[in-house]
């Protein structure tokens, strides 16, 4: 069985799953506020995998909250295209009391998904993972790589297009740092796994990260932020890139985050 989810299916061409237009956002007021972000224009087209770079505090975090409706800007405008954003956070924070399956069925349970169809989907979504077969365990029972590919399948149980209604809405998934807990063997092979997903689903993916070689490596597209306020300062097309080429854009984005890093220090 292949996982396609109704994401890649119908959906209305050129249509961008989030633009940011101008954005900014400060917390607090007066002279005591800190402003995040500032005047950031972005987009992410349908099914492309974008990767968010920025050193510590940048507001990458900040970013990913507006874009899934968990804060609001203080000024400008997100447009969103997209069924429900999902997010993917550093922890997998799964209900310790629900089972894999029922982790994945979380969302579809609340999207009024039939038990009988919930059921079928959790199953196809956790073979996707490569997780078929341990359905019933609980998170205390997985390891960490086990309990990340769980959050997984349920952030595209639920990005995915549960209405029925064919919204024609690309899907998008949010993705914060999420391998960087993990040991470094099991993040690259996650970082591998989640590329056969991404070409296997067609969702769209905004994955935050401070490190180069994931960005490059997973990336087609790499937008650097700059620190206090973020803004964004750089992109680079980096698709489909392998070997000298691979290594000359992770230098070459290293560089540029070196500058904006020492530029911030020297402020
Ligand atoms: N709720 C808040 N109240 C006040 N300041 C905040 C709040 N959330 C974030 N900030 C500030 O906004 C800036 C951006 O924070 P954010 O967490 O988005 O950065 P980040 O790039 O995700 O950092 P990291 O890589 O360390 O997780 C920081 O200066 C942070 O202190």
């Amino acid at each position: 069985m292949t996982a396609t989810l109704e994401a890649s299916q119908a959906v209305v061409p050129g249509l961008k799953p989030v633009r940011f237009h101008q954005v900014g956002k400060a917390f607090g007021q007066g002279r005591k506020a800190v402003v995040a972000l500032d005047q950031v224009d972005l987009e992410v087209g349908a099914g492309e995998f974008a990767c968010l770079l920025g050193a510590s505090g940048c507001g990458k975090t900040t970013l990913l909250n507006l874009v899934a409706g968990l804060d609001q800007p203080t000024s400008g405008r997100i447009e969103l295209n997209s069924s429900r954003p999902a997010v993917v956070f550093q922890e997998a924070a799964l209900m310790p009391w629900l089972t894999a399956a029922g982790n994945v069925e979380l969302p579809l349970r609340m999207a009024g998904v039939s038990k009988a169809a919930r059921r079928a989907k959790a199953a196809e979504l956790l073979e996707l993972v490569r997780l078929a077969g341990l359905g019933d365990k609980r998170p205390h029972e997985l390891s960490g790589g086990m309990r990340q590919r769980v959050a997984l399948a349920r952030a595209l149980a639920s990005t995915t297009d549960n209405t029925g209604s064919g919204s024609g809405k690309p899907s998008l998934l949010l993705m914060d740092e999420p391998f960087s807990a993990l040991d470094a063997i099991t993040r690259d092979v996650l970082q591998g796994e989640l590329l056969r997903i991404w070409r296997a689903t067609g969702t769209a993916i905004l994955f935050v990260t401070h490190d180069v070689r994931e960005a490059v490596r997973l990336g087609q597209r790499v937008v650097l932020l700059s620190s206090r306020p973020g803004r964004v300062v750089q992109e680079w097309d980096v698709d489909g890139l392998s070997g000298a080429g691979e290594t000359g854009a992770v230098d070459e984005i290293n560089a540029a985050l070196r500058t904006v890093i020492s530029s911030h220090a020297a402020a």
